[in-house]
């Protein structure tokens, strides 16, 4: 009897597992469901969804299924049942439909993450309001404002970064994008601040598109924990402002108080504050990565370096004060740079997935996609399709020329599209082309290690990527310049003080006048660029001087003057050997000359060892110098006019060579012992 029941209950339960199971993966449609797999019960395909892809091609998961079923499927993610949209057509459709047959849905875990009344979950007329207060923050005037606040932010990061025997490219870029957004929402300054507001969203991009499992170790769980500590932050921020207003409104706080302050508004605190951790989100992270991958980028094809360093350099070149700031027609005048983070951009794939729901079961091609449902339109699949873009992987700005502008057309949706297309896309632009601009014209840079991607499907650097970077050069301006030589003090005039390098007396012969010294300065330094100058014909002082070694005038005790020019003719040599790709020795400074230029212009002689040959040879740099406060390496380079070659690639080169040279020497004896053998045999004959 009860070995029967079992068998009942048994069967019973195998029959509604399959009833589940065949309910599961048949779903109900008044219509025709694109085809598709609904994967296995509650967890559908979300593990294939989410294996890593470690290519900037489209993912296996995607591959796979738009080779079986064609570029629409449906599938089941986290639970949900979906349609996914790798055709541009119904993509565009989906966007342009905004509100009507579609809505900007997002999985839990993202509402979880940024909050209820986050601008994504809002629709109507709540949306159209948030919408506005973003774009008079983000929109052209207000850019155009900013754009120095933005420079300098980059040059001083850079100089920061420069300063490092290595730094961290990702971690870099996002504390600057993130550092700016937070000064100018939020008037937040980390330097100031006892508490890391950034470190509460660094695992975001992890967790925003992951299982929503809430225990402690999963990304999910360490986002909500980020959220939670941040939103108290944001909160006590918003507290204190209102309790101390200011008396010049400047930030969004600031917009934000004075929007709660007015009757009958529809803010809430609760929504100004889901905003606020939305936009420092989606800001930093997304522009941060663009950012990095445009620095990858940069490294990995020198010919889009050189072209996007001369746009930088003309922009230079054509200014009539080398030292202003960028200015917004200078930027507009950006081409190439625009058709550079186009390109970026569309390989970057930062959101790789953007999700609707269906408001009514709406009918496209022969499919219907049943309301309720929500639709994945899927921006990589769109990016890499090689009928769209020709040899997608190839990384090409000038794929781009004709068409700069990052607007949403159906076969570009890095940026969305239809109504909620990107309000921060001019922002990141203008972020992206100041920085690329003090990059380009001032620095040079170099992987040393990491660099791996990964997609999950988000996009990470598992591994980061440890770069070294070292100012080049100054502007154009700054590189080409040389001081005249000018006359400071003559002798028996006010203030004459004869230095201690002069060993010339009044009476030494020839005694030349005051305007032969000029002269004579002048052209030495004309000759040499300043680098060689005999001080012992003066007995007038002008603004060359020679430098000495075992002094300190420019450096604390213990270390002297000479220690001083070893560094900087070390650090000029860095940044030859890791432009040119060489590896030149350092071995000793030779002579120096100096003069004031708002810091301290050194002209330094130094030798090299070359690995070619082993021979010493002699170099040149120029240096621009404030001890603690000011390094620019103007220029290094092999001393002109010296007959010699300077190679700086390894000895195993000269091995060679020699090798060959001995063999050719061995076959062209042979050659002259056969010829001599040939004549004798002749002369016998
Ligand atoms: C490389 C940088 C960026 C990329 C690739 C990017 C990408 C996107 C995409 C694809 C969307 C559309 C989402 C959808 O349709 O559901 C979007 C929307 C949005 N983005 Fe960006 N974004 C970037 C930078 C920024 C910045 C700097 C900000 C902040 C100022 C920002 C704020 C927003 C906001 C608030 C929305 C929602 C707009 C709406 O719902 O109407 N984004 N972004």
């Amino acid at each position: 009897m009860l070995c029967a029941l079992c068998i009942w209950v048994s069967l019973l339960l195998i029959s509604i597992i399959i009833v589940w199971f065949y309910k599961w993966s048949n779903p109900k449609c008044r219509g025709k469901l694109p085809p598709g797999s609904m994967g296995i019960p509650l967890l559908g395909e979300t593990i294939h969804f989410f294996k890593p892809n470690t290519t900037s091609d489209i993912s296996h998961f995607i591959k796979e299924r738009v080779k079986k079923y064609g570029p629409i499927f449906k599938t089941n993610l986290v639970g949900r049942p979906v349609i996914v949209s790798t055709d541009s057509d119904l993509s565009y459709f989906v966007f342009q439909q905004e509100g009507r047959c579609f809505q900007s849905w997002y999985p839990d875990t993202f509402t979880e993450i940024f909050g209820k009344q986050n601008v994504g979950s809002l629709h109507g007329f709540m949306y159209k309001y948030l919408k506005h207060m973003v774009l008079s923050l983000f929109g052209h005037e207000s850019l155009k404002k900013m754009l120095p606040e933005i420079e300098q932010s980059a040059c001083k990061k850079l100089e920061l970064w420069s300063n490092q025997d290595s730094f961290e490219l990702k971690d870099s870029t996002a504390s600057l994008i993130f550092d700016l957004t937070a000064k100018k929402l939020i008037s937040h300054d980390p330097e100031k601040s006892s508490e890391n507001l950034r470190e509460n969203f660094v695992a975001f991009i992890r967790g925003l598109i992951s299982f929503p499992i809430d225990i402690p170790g999963t990304a999910y769980h360490k986002c909500l924990k980020g959220r939670e500590k941040a939103m108290k932050m944001l909160r006590n921020m918003l507290e204190e402002r209102r309790e101390k207003p200011r008396e010049n409104p400047s930030d969004f706080f600031d917009y934000v108080i004075e929007e709660l302050k007015k009757e009958g508004t529809i803010l809430t605190e609760e929504i100004a504050l889901d905003l606020m951790f939305v936009l420092l989100f989606a800001s930093f992270e997304t522009t941060s990565l663009a950012l990095t991958l445009a620095i990858k980028f940069l490294s990995g094809n020198p010919s889009v370096l050189k072209r996007l360093t001369e746009e930088h350099e003309a922009i230079l070149r054509n200014r009539e004060e080398a030292d202003t700031g960028i200015t917004w027609k200078e930027y507009k005048s950006m081409t190439y740079t625009f058709q550079f983070i186009n390109e970026t951009v569309r390989l970057a794939n930062i959101v790789p997935a953007i999700f609707r729901k269906a408001l009514r079961d709406i009918q496209y091609k022969d499919y219907t996609i049943p309301a309720g449902w929500a639709v994945m339109v899927c921006p990589p699949a769109v990016h890499m399709n090689p009928d769209k873009y020709q040899d997608p992987l190839v990384f090409n700005p000038s794929r781009w020329e004709g068409s700069e502008s990052t607007n949403a057309s159906k076969n570009f949706l890095a940026f969305g599209g239809g109504m909620r297309f990107c309000v921060g896309t001019d922002f990141t632009k203008v972020q992206m082309a100041v920085f690329l601009h003090s990059l380009v014209t001032k620095y040079r840079w170099e992987e040393i290690s990491g660099g791996n991607i990964i997609r999950t499907p988000g996009l990470q650097f598992p591994n980061g990527i440890n770069s070294l970077i070292q100012r080049h050069s100054l502007s154009k301006s700054w590189r080409e310049w040389l001081e005249p030589a000018f006359l400071l003090w003559r002798p028996g005039g006010d203030r004459y003080e004869r230095p201690p390098y002069m060993t010339r007396t009044e009476k030494d012969k020839p005694q030349y006048t005051p305007e032969q010294e000029y002269a004579i300065m002048d052209e030495q330094v004309n000759e040499s660029d300043g680098f060689d100058i005999n001080f012992s014909l003066f007995r007038c002082v002008f603004n060359y001087h020679p430098a000495t070694l075992d002094t300190h005038h420019f450096v604390d005790e213990p270390e002297t003057d000479g220690d001083l020019l070893i560094r900087l003719s070390q650090g000029s040599l860095d940044g030859y050997n890791l432009e040119n790709s060489t590896q030149f020795e350092f071995v000793k400074v030779v002579r120096a000359n100096y003069h004031w230029s708002s810091a301290i212009m050194f002209l330094i002689t130094f030798q090299v060892k070359d690995p070619y040959d082993g021979l010493i040879k002699p170099f040149q740099a120029r240096v621009r110098h404030a001890e603690g406060v000011l390094l620019e390496y103007v220029f290094c380079r092999p001393e002109p006019g010296q007959k010699v070659e300077c190679v700086g690639t390894v000895k195993t080169d000269v091995q060679k060579d020699l090798e060959k040279d001995a063999k050719r020497k061995r076959l062209e004896k042979d050659v002259e012992k056969d010829a001599e053998k040939d004549a004798k045999k002749q002369s016998l004959e």
